[in-house]
């Protein structure tokens, strides 16, 4: 394969001349006419190849083709440190060549396209865009059609966009509708709209796999589509995450070279139904009380967690609770082991092998037969009670711009576990010390009232009696109800869904007088005995639930955080580290 697309030629570029190679992995030009220890050769791989077009080509800002008979474009991705967060912006690199023929040019690009088909199998050609027009600052159609459109359409993807009109139509659409020729799923907004994709596409694999969702014992079957995210929400921390920018030209070119990264599903459970399932934070207490606090700000935008921070961090409350966890092998890794999660992690690819024995690569990964919990015996819960600051789970390390290490620093994007941080009642400025650490490199854990369990699943309740000290805020209940949709939240479609309904429905209405005394509590300053829970953003209708983790249970178009820092010196400009580049996949 290596030889059938070999080509070697001298090529211009301006009026340099270059000795161009391509081999079946890359492409290489170096100066021609200077002498051998000034020669510096770029060298892109092949997997990084955006597209190639005949003519002088301009893409971004504005497209501008110059048909011409000898020349060819070829667009590739290039690094760039961030200066505000950990990970490697990513962007458009472009060189014109100029062939002495047109006979050369069309093998160049004849050969150039054939090698994108052979060594990049996961590259999408049909996609399923969702814009949330009123995600995060109201940009998300904005960004679509200016940043990401032209690059897909430069990269040969075909694209059908839907731009949402109500809250759950994606989630509804991919419960619902054809699916068939979409090799990819793309959501153009924040953490709710990414929420809203992954139930769809969890619940619809469920259905066609004839699984019951209800159950947290099932060993559910991974999504077959991937997930792409265009971040343009208020926190999208899971693009955070799992990108480690904040920017939608570098979600775009992840999307287009079809990377891969597979991702951890923590699914809550109440009584015997399945309430929601989250990747980013489960979170009990103050996470849950600014939620609940900023649905009343919505309107500030973004700004309205920072707001609601402050106000809730000022009502000093704490909550009782019990709460049960099933420990992770303390051999595979630890939350306190100050390691990173980073693209290429080791501990997420062993956990590859052993929650998928067998299959040899990613391709093959879902017509396997899935065992994943077969080998693994469950365990002994530990069980812990008394008042807490908050209580939080997150299946990654949820970093997002307010945390850039994140809620659980050390935590894996994939491997099989989530992190339960336990943040004990404790004096205020304590508790404003470990929401600081946060901000910075401090350890957030390091701190005598907070413990950090890496657990496979977790169960929490209230002491005895505690729900007869509930305030009832009736007013505050119906419009919480109106406002957030929370049947609609628990009555997703499917038919396990539907068989569970009538239990939801009596039970969701005995937990909202939870969920409005929060909100009451919020509201008239009263102290509320019980918080509610912060589910990816959204707000749970109950406040007794199980959550169990679903090791690799989605994919998406992401690899993780490159480390700026080893990657500082892998510029295309040198030959010197590219092994160190290609192989950091
Ligand atoms: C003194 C400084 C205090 C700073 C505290 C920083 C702690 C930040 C941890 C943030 C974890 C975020 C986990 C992600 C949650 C999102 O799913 C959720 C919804 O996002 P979106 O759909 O984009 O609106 N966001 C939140 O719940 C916001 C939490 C903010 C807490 C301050
Ligand atoms: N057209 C729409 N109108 C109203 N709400 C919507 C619409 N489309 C999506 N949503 C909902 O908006 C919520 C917030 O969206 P998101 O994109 O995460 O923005 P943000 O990060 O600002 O919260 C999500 O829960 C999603 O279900
Ligand atoms: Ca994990």
């Amino acid at each position: 394969m290596e030889t059938d697309l070999r080509l070697e030629s001298s090529l211009w570029i301006g009026n340099k001349r270059y000795r161009a190679v391509l081999t079946g992995w890359h492409l290489k030009w170096t100066e021609a006419d200077k002498k051998n220890g000034d020669k510096k050769t770029v060298s892109v791989p092949v997997a990084e190849v955006v597209g190639v077009e005949n003519g002088r080509v301009e893409i971004l800002p504005q497209k501008s083709v110059e048909d011409t008979d000898k020349d060819f474009t070829v667009f590739y991705i290039k690094r760039s440190r961030s200066r505000s967060t950990y990970g490697l912006l990513w962007s458009l690199g472009r060189t014109q060549f100029s062939c002495p023929s047109r006979v050369l040019r069309d093998q160049w690009t004849n050969h150039l396209r054939t090698a994108l088909k052979t060594h990049s199998p996961l590259r999408p050609h049909r996609l399923l865009v969702f814009i949330n027009p009123f995600g995060g600052k109201k940009k998300g159609r904005e960004i679509y059609h200016s940043l990401v459109a032209p690059l897909f359409e430069l990269a040969g993807i075909s694209s059908h966009v839907i731009v949402t009109e109500r809250a759950n139509q994606a989630r509804d659409h991919l419960l619902k509708k054809d699916l068939t020729g979409f090799d990819g799923v793309v959501c153009v907004g924040g953490d709710g709209m990414f929420s809203e994709v992954l139930h769809g596409l969890i619940g619809r694999t469920q259905q066609e796999a004839g699984l019951c969702e209800t159950d947290p014992a099932v060993t559910l079957q991974p999504c077959p589509l991937h997930i792409g995210i265009i971040p343009a929400g208020s926190t999208d921390c899971v693009c955070y995450a799992t990108v480690g920018v904040i920017d939608p030209v570098s979600s775009a070119l992840h999307i287009i070279i079809g990377d891969s990264q597979p991702l951890d599903v923590c699914s809550v459970h109440h009584a015997s139904t399945l309430v929601r399932y989250s990747v980013s934070l489960v979170g009990y207490g103050f996470y849950g009380d600014v939620l609940a606090e900023s649905e009343k700000h919505r309107w500030m935008g973004p700004l309205r967690y920072d707001y609601s921070g402050t106000v809730v961090y000022l009502s000093n409350r704490s909550y009782a609770g019990i709460v049960q966890y099933l420990p992770a092998d303390p051999l595979l890794s630890s939350p306190k082991d100050k390691t990173r999660c980073l693209s290429g992690c080791n501990v997420c690819s062993r956990s590859t092998e052993r929650l998928f024995p067998h299959t040899s690569d990613s391709g093959s990964l879902y017509s396997s037969h899935f065992s994943q919990y077969s080998n693994d015996s469950e365990g002994e819960w530990v069980s812990v009670e008394g008042r807490f600051r908050c209580v939080s789970i997150t299946c990654m390390s949820s970093s997002c711009a307010r945390s850039p290490l994140g809620l659980s620093p050390s935590a894996h994007l994939a491997d099989g576990t989530g992190d339960l941080i336990l943040v004990w009642d404790t004096h205020p400025l304590s508790f404003l010390k470990f929401l600081y650490r946060h901000t910075s490199t401090q350890d957030q854990f390091d701190l005598p009232f907070v413990e950090v369990h890496r657990v496979k699943a977790v169960r929490f309740s209230l002491p005895d009696g505690r729900e007869e000290e509930v305030h009832e805020g009736i007013g505050e209940l119906n419009r919480a109800i109106e406002e957030r949709e929370y049947v609609d939240t628990v009555s997703r479609n499917g038919s396990q869904q539907q068989l569970a309904q009538s239990v939801v429905e009596r039970e969701t209405m005995n937990e909202h007088k939870t969920v409005a005394s929060i909100l009451c509590g919020l509201c008239c300053k009263k102290t509320p005995a019980v918080s509610v829970w912060n589910c990816d953003g959204e707000i749970l209708p109950f406040t007794e639930i199980f959550c169990r983790i679903h090791g690799q249970l989605v994919r998406l178009y992401a690899r993780g955080i490159e480390d700026g820092a080893a990657m500082q010196n892998c510029s295309q400009e040198s030959d010197k580290n590219k092994s160190r580049c290609i192989t950091y996949k």
